[in-house]
């Protein structure tokens, strides 16, 4: 199966949260393709972000792009819902949040958003295998989930090459996600080991030219896959 398209997802867990439609109107109009939005609610994850309201608030203030909602929260189902109905597009959680992933993955698809299953560094896919008729993407982490501006941990880079091979043998056009630490300096390493879509939250937001910044990410990836 060839490679999807490659795809820039800033993460606005590092956007200016005061002008929170605003900075992510900007990093659009940068050249990302989507949002990624991390929920955290202090039990999955020891930090607080963004509910619902704010996703609907981003539809509201006008912004177009597809919405990925990664879900750091326990219980799954409620929230990933109200996501659906706030605008989000993809939605992922964590498969030990939830008591039923396959349950929890169909309720999203019939909410009628892409669903996605999100594995920490020290989790292994096996979960994977059972459900990837249900699976639109597979977001690995390479830092422990809660915070931004962690350093990325190259065990994702095995585990990437895992995942990789496992969606190449569904036959399923599956998106593989990448979070936690993606630089300009290691993206390129990242997409050769099989990632198709690169969540960066510090390394574009706290670079004062956005459009440089994707800019070089992409040539980075480009340089690697040709
Ligand atoms: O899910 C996350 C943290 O749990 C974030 O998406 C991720 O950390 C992005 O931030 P950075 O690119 O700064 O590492
Ligand atoms: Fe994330």
């Amino acid at each position: 199966m060839s490679r999807q398209t490659p795809v820039i997802a800033p993460s606005i867990l590092s956007a200016d949260f005061a002008r929170l439609g605003e900075d992510t109107a900007r990093v659009l109009a940068a050249g990302a393709d989507w949002v990624h939005f991390d929920v955290m609610d202090n039990h999955y994850v020891p930090n607080l972000t963004m509910g619902p309201m704010f996703c609907e608030g981003l539809r509201k203030y006008g912004i177009t792009a597809p919405i990925d909602v990664h879900l750091m929260v326990e219980p799954v189902d409620a929230l990933a819902q109200g996501f659906a109905k706030a605008g989000a597009t993809s939605i992922t959680f964590h498969p030990d949040a939830t008591r039923h992933v396959d349950r929890s993955l169909q309720a999203i698809r019939d909410a009628g958003c892409k669903a996605g299953l999100v594995f920490n560094p020290a989790t292994p896919l096996d979960v994977l295998r059972y459900v990837m008729d249900k699976v639109d993407l597979v977001l690995l982490m390479s830092v422990n989930p809660g915070f931004g501006g962690q350093s990325f941990l190259p065990s994702a880079l095995t585990k990437l090459r895992e995942a990789r091979a496992l969606i190449d043998a569904s036959g399923r056009d599956i998106r593989l996600e990448i979070d936690g630490g993606v630089k300009v300096d290691n993206i390129g390493e990242i997409a050769a080991a099989g990632a198709d879509t690169f969540v960066a939250g510090s390394a574009i937001f706290n670079t004062p030219d956005y459009a440089a910044t994707i800019a070089a990410m992409r040539q980075q990836i480009d340089a690697r896959l040709r």
